[in-house]
């Protein structure tokens, strides 16, 4: 106890030293009447002072389950369980101390080997935030991420805290020059960030988002960090590898072009995480399933359906799934469901739209329009009274007057489709927020299928090697961006007042990933009705959970129109198409019968069949198997065009 507390003294002792020294260079630069000449002496001072290359930093902390090399060797699924144990024991650990930031570090490290760049970088991004933090006192989590990293700071080796104070010290006596440090900052946790985390931040920030495909984040990252640490070998070397996964790009932009040239998007993976407790059984859950579906509808039920496996990846061929049915015959020119969501999105600024249900809201001065009604507080503007009330029971609380009005909106057309994305995203953080649920646990969200592509077999190998995305072994499907699947969503959550690190396991890039792969399977968008073009890309977009249970085929028995609600009507009549011979088909008469599945489209049908099964690779994962589209010569009668379907 005696020899703990000399120690402690020790650290006490030379953090004063250190502390008079930089106050005595303080105190001698105010008097220097040559300041300006000083100035320019200490730039040169500080360019030189870069040349020499940090000290490395020392490892991280491994968490105790770590398992070892040899272990990891003789039994593949222990080290897959000890990995998965890792990320669960970090995050734990973030739970009672969220603001820790070298323990983000730990987490984004776990997460880069178990092969989710995307979610390293994520961790990253959050351990950057703190960082930034930590350099100004006014920053939002300035006082709990300084506490938490001294914490443990305190808590390494006495002879190392001791070891880097020397450093410094040594560093201001060679320079004779006023201290670069704040003295508002605490001294120890400046030199701990500049010597050990700082470097750690840029580094996985930078590797990461290079395997995720955002070469230019990855590139701004990597640069940054080498303004700082102008020697660093892996920073160079990521740089580096930046510029030759340039090399294997259609539109290869090399070295010199601009910044904005650079494509900052990819694929990573598209699956249910193996710590994710919120994806239900959906077989065993039908039961609640139908009970949501007979809010839309009483005559379809939902029910498990064996469906041809699209992507290749099922090895049986088969993909059990949900589909819906008809309870009773359903004559042509029936309607079968009609389905209210308030999960919608849209894009415009200025349009005239139910910020509910998105449907266009009526002419200013028409009848019509007494039944407009806007929030009290900030103006938002709801089509009726019922869709007001909804609004302020599922979602409108946790937005208003919040200042993300402007979130998203009025983007380039190539951006609409994502900016979309990403309001539905907010829509069902909002959710969350309001009715006090797990994002993945909301009715409009939990049953929704994200056709996760199935965990890699263990022990296999993920990525050839940790330096280019193109070494990714296994099928990524689910589209990334650093903005969209990162920045926004974290930006989204503090404008809703909500510390993005005491929630974490509410918010989290993995928990972003998981609704925007339900929502990229599932929401229809279209043009608004006020004015909306083509070229502005999709304007309007929602995801309605019982209406998206119903399956796809090119010879729909079902027509959809959505305004504010969607429907399903039964056709009036079937699609007609030449079939090999040339000859004529129509296959099924109009109306459904009781027990027939309700075959939904999901495209315009009236594609020609090369532009259906392009589209289908897309949206199903392969080529679409219904009789009409499936394989093989086929002549398509190409007509009508229409401008609404599943993005
Ligand atoms: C919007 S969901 C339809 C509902 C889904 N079956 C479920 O269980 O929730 C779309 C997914 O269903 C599957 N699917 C839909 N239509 C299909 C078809 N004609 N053939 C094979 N799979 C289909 C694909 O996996 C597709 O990604």
């Amino acid at each position: 106890m005696e020899q703990y507390k000399a120690s402690i003294e020790s650290v006490d002792n030379a953090l004063n030293r250190l502390n008079q020294t930089l106050a005595s260079y303080r105190l001698l630069s105010q008097q220097n009447a040559k300041a300006k000449a000083e100035e320019e002496a200490r730039k040169q001072q500080i360019e030189q002072a870069k040349q020499h290359a940090p000290p490395p930093p020392r490892d991280l902390p491994v968490p105790a389950t770590a398992p070892s090399a040899q272990a990891q060797a003789q039994d593949p699924q222990a080290t897959a369980r000890a990995r998965v144990g890792r990320v669960q024991e970090a995050n734990a650990r973030l739970r009672q101390d969220p603001y820790n930031l070298p323990l983000h570090l730990v987490l984004s490290r776990i997460y880069l080997v178990m092969g989710y760049p995307d979610l390293a970088a994520g961790t990253a991004y959050k351990a950057l935030i703190l960082s930034d933090a930590l350099d100004d006192e006014a920053e939002e989590y300035h006082d709990e991420a300084a506490e938490s990293l001294k914490a443990t700071i305190q808590q390494q080796p006495l002879e190392e805290r001791i070891q880097i104070i020397r450093r410094a010290m040594d560093a201001e006596l060679q320079n004779q020059t006023p201290s670069e440090l704040d003295p508002a900052l605490d001294v120890e946790i400046t030199l701990w960030m500049k010597e050990h985390y700082r470097l750690i931040i840029y580094r996985l920030l930078s590797r990461s988002l290079l395997l995720c495909g955002c070469l230019r984040s990855a590139m701004t990252y990597a640069e940054r960090g080498l303004e700082i640490y102008t020697q660093d070998a892996e920073l160079t070397e990521i740089l580096g590898l930046v510029l030759e996964a340039g090399d294997h790009l259609p539109n290869e932009p090399d070295e010199d072009s601009p910044m904005s040239e650079w494509p900052d998007n990819g694929f990573v993976r598209r699956e249910r995480y193996p710590w994710n407790r919120h994806e239900p059984n959906r077989f065993e859950q039908l039961d609640h399933i139908n009970q949501l579906m007979l809010e839309a509808s009483d005559k379809l039920e939902v029910r498990t359906i064996d469906l041809p496996s699209l992507t290749g990846l099922d090895p049986k061929g088969i993909s059990t799934q949900l589909g819906v049915f008809a309870k009773q015959d359903i004559a042509p020119g029936e309607q079968l469901l009609c389905e209210t969501s308030l999960l919608t999105a849209n894009n415009k600024l200025q349009d005239a739209l139910c910020d509910a249900c998105s449907a266009d809201l009526p002419e200013l001065g028409s009848p019509e329009y007494e039944k407009v009604k806007a929030c009290e507080e900030c103006e938002v503007v709801f089509c009726s009274e019922w869709c007001y009330q909804a609004a302020m029971d599922s979602y409108h609380p946790a937005l208003c007057d919040k200042d993300v009005e402007a979130i998203a909106k009025d983007v380039e057309p190539a951006e609409a489709a994502d900016a979309l994305y990403s309001l539905l995203l907010l829509r069902a953080l909002a959710m969350a927020e309001h009715q006090e649920c797990h994002p993945l646990e909301l009715d409009a969200v939990k049953y929704i299928w994200g056709d996760f592509s199935p965990i890699p077999a263990i022990g296999q190998i993920l990525y050839t090697d940790l330096d280019s995305p193109h070494s990714c072994t296994i099928p990524r499907n689910l589209p990334f961006s650093f903005e969209h699947n990162i920045i926004r969503p974290f930006h989204m959550l503090e404008k809703m007042d909500i510390d993005i690190f005491a929630t974490a396991h509410l918010y989290d890039t993995w928990i972003f990933n998981t609704l925007y792969a339900k929502f990229r399977g599932t929401a229809s968008a279209r043009l608004s009705g006020l004015g909306g073009r083509a070229m502005r890309g999709p304007e309007v977009s929602a995801v309605h959970p019982m209406w998206c249970l119903a399956n796809h085929s090119c010879d729909p028995n079902v027509t959809w129109d959505w305004g504010g609600q969607i429907q399903f009507t039964a056709r009036t009549e079937r699609v007609q198409w030449r079939g090999k011979g040339g000859k004529m088909l129509q296959k099924s008469k109009a109306g459904i019968k009781k027990g027939e599945e309700i075959l939904n489209h999901y495209c315009d049908v009236d594609l020609p069949v090369r532009e259906r099964r392009e589209w289908a690779r897309g949206a199903l994962g392969g080529d679409c198997m219904c009789a009409r589209s499936e394989p093989g010569p086929s002549f398509d009668v190409p007509r009508r065009k229409i401008t609404i379907g599943v993005f």
